[in-house]
């Protein structure tokens, strides 16, 4: 008898990633990246000449479906040996909330011919930020309601979440509203181009629309007072028929079978999010170890046994990330996203000749030049909010801020300060977690960041005062996805046992240096003064600045 493979397709902002799971061993024996056909749409619709206004971020649903078939075909092909007969099951995960204007049929509004020139057929990407003035009115009249569901999303709602992104779709193109027979996320549709019929999963119900496992959508006359035309939003455009993550969603059309090359019927998992695809595939299936996604922003996942109110989190949801827990999701903003503009704007020639010489990127001379120091060498400290801030502020109104510069501040002293700066942003969230009931005694990394620079993920476990283990597998989405698919086909009873025998953690871990963690610890105390005084509210002088810019007529990035 062959071996039991499954395959897992990670859909992120700019690509899909495939991997193919050998279910045994639990090693990746495949895999392959396609990128979007059209990448992010931000700037005008691709070919029609529509123009977009600065916070808007599109997508092509179509680059979907080409990049999964062209992603699983090439990593077939890269996996001699393998019979499609031996694949017991796919799984995907997404951005999130990323959603589509779809007909009854799944057809994307976007694809007729009629409304293709619409910006509003098009997807919205989770980054699409056009939607803040719904996202304001939302917050408003929930904080009016008695059993509001805001505490549950650590007191405000996002503006790149669902029902925002529909209002906004309602006040600025009632057309298309009422064109829309369904609203969805891409996740969901994905899914349904594979198996033929629509299903809906409950994580991103539960994190991005408002949704809970025993009180379900928010009323109607909560709808109705937003809007009355939203009244029967969710009878009407989405669904209350919500799947759990592990199950199956169906089975994979004979169409798709023979675009891809693989076998019609095999099991397609429930849809999932990329962020929390990620835990099992870490080894994250008890409370107890907090999950860091590190990349160009920084999304956390941690697991509890009770539904608590932590204020400034993204979300909390029952069975939300693994079957019988709590799943608690928080992040920062921008992470990776720092360091890439540093690079970009603070380096001098000298060093792009310097990294050019040594043949390494301007990270890794920052890194080596960096590394050399120990904690409280640059005599800098940073405030990370050079993207607003996400948790536990969320304000994304709030900028960076940079303290102790002199006339002998070297890059590489900087560089070092706002990565020391990302790792104060996070024993922020972590210690919000812990001060309301949510214990974090491991740490475990993923995402690009802890494979390329060493120097950062020491950092972290000096910041964290904690063990910080990396997860194995690069492309530890997708292989988390592959376990959803395999248990779905029935290789494995349920997700945990999936974990358990699957997920791989590197050997090595970052333990603390005590004698920098305690001066961090000194840091971090004051790290946390210019928080909350810039932060909430003792100087609004970051808000002040912005809105001189805005008086200037100088355009903001959301
Ligand atoms: N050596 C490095 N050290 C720190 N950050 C880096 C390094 N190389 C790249 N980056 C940052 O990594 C980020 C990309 O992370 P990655 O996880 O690969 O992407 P994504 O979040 O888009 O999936 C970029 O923001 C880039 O600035
Ligand atoms: O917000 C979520 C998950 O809830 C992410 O999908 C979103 O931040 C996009 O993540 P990436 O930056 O693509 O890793």
């Amino acid at each position: 008898m062959g071996r039991n493979y499954s395959i897992g397709v990670d859909f992120g902002t700019e690509s899909a990633r495939a991997v193919l799971v050998d279910l045994e061993s639990g090693e990746v024996v495949a895999s392959h990246v396609k990128d979007y056909a059209h990448g992010v749409i931000d700037e005008e619709l691709p070919g029609l000449g529509v123009k977009l206004d600065k916070d808007w971020a599109l997508q092509n649903p179509n680059d979907y479906v080409e990049a999964f078939v062209i992603a699983v075909k090439e990593m077939l092909r890269k996996a001699e040996g393998v019979s499609p007969d031996e694949i017991v099951g796919i799984g995907i995960d997404f951005t999130s909330c990323t959603m589509l204007p779809v007909k009854r049929d799944g057809t994307p509004l976007c694809n007729l011919p009629s409304l293709r020139k619409h910006p509003h057929s098009w997807v919205k990407l989770w980054k699409h930020h056009a939607a803040q003035k719904e996202a304001d009115r939302l917050n408003e009249a929930a904080s009016r309601l008695e059993d509001s569901f805001l505490p549950r999303y650590g007191g405000k709602i996002s503006s790149e979440w669902l029902i925002p992104k529909i209002w906004q779709i309602l006040n600025e193109a009632p057309e298309i509203y009422d064109e829309a027979d369904r609203f969805i996320e891409a996740a969901d549709w994905i899914v349904w181009q594979l198996t033929g019929r629509e299903t809906r999963n409950m994580c991103t119900a539960g994190y991005k629309a408002l949704w809970h496992k025993q009180k379900g959508f928010p009323d109607r006359s909560f709808f109705r007072s937003l809007d009355p035309r939203l009244e029967n939003l969710v009878d009407e455009k989405l669904s209350r028929d919500l799947l759990p993550l592990g199950s199956k969603a169906g089975e994979l059309t004979g169409e798709m079978a023979e675009k891809t090359g693989l076998r019609p019927g095999i099991a397609v998992a429930v849809a999932n999010v990329d962020a929390h695809v990620s835990a099992p595939a870490a080894g994250v299936v008890r409370p107890g170890t907090m999950l860091m996604i590190m990349g160009t922003s920084t999304c956390n996942i941690l697991l509890g046994d009770e539904e608590k109110w932590v204020p400034g989190i993204c979300g909390v949801v029952e069975d939300g990330v693994i079957p019988g827990y709590y799943g608690y999701e928080a992040g920062q903003s921008a992470v990776g996203d720092i360091f890439a503009w540093f690079v970009k704007n603070g380096v001098p020639p000298a060093y792009h000749r310097e990294a050019k010489e040594k043949g390494l990127s301007l990270h890794e001379l920052l890194e080596q030049k960096a590394e050399r120091m120990g904690a409280g060498e640059s005599g800098l400290l940073a405030l990370d909010w050079l993207n607003g801030n996400r948790s536990v502020l969320v304000d994304a109104d709030l900028t960076g801020l940079i303290l102790g510069l002199s006339l002998d501040t070297k890059p590489e002293e900087i560089y070092r300060a706002w990565i020391e700066a990302t790792a104060f942003g996070q024993r922020m969230i972590m210690d919000t977690f812990i001060e309301h009931g949510i214990p974090v005694d491991r740490l475990v990394a993923c995402g690009g960041l802890p494979y390329k620079n060493r120097m950062l993920m020491q950092i972290y476990a000096d910041v964290l005062n904690r063990e910080v283990s990396v997860a194995a597998h690069l492309h530890t989405p997708a292989v988390g996805s592959a376990m959803f698919g395999a248990v779905a086909g029935g290789a494995f009873g349920s997700i945990v046992e999936a974990s358990e025998k699957l997920a791989k953690l590197k050997p090595e871990r970052f333990r603390p240096n005590q004698r920098n963690a305690q001066i961090y610890e000194r840091l971090y105390q004051e790290y946390r003064r210019l928080h909350d005084l810039f932060g909430r509210g003792g100087n609004d002088v970051m808000k002040l600045l912005k809105q001189l810019k805005r008086e200037r007529g100088v355009p903001i990035a959301p």
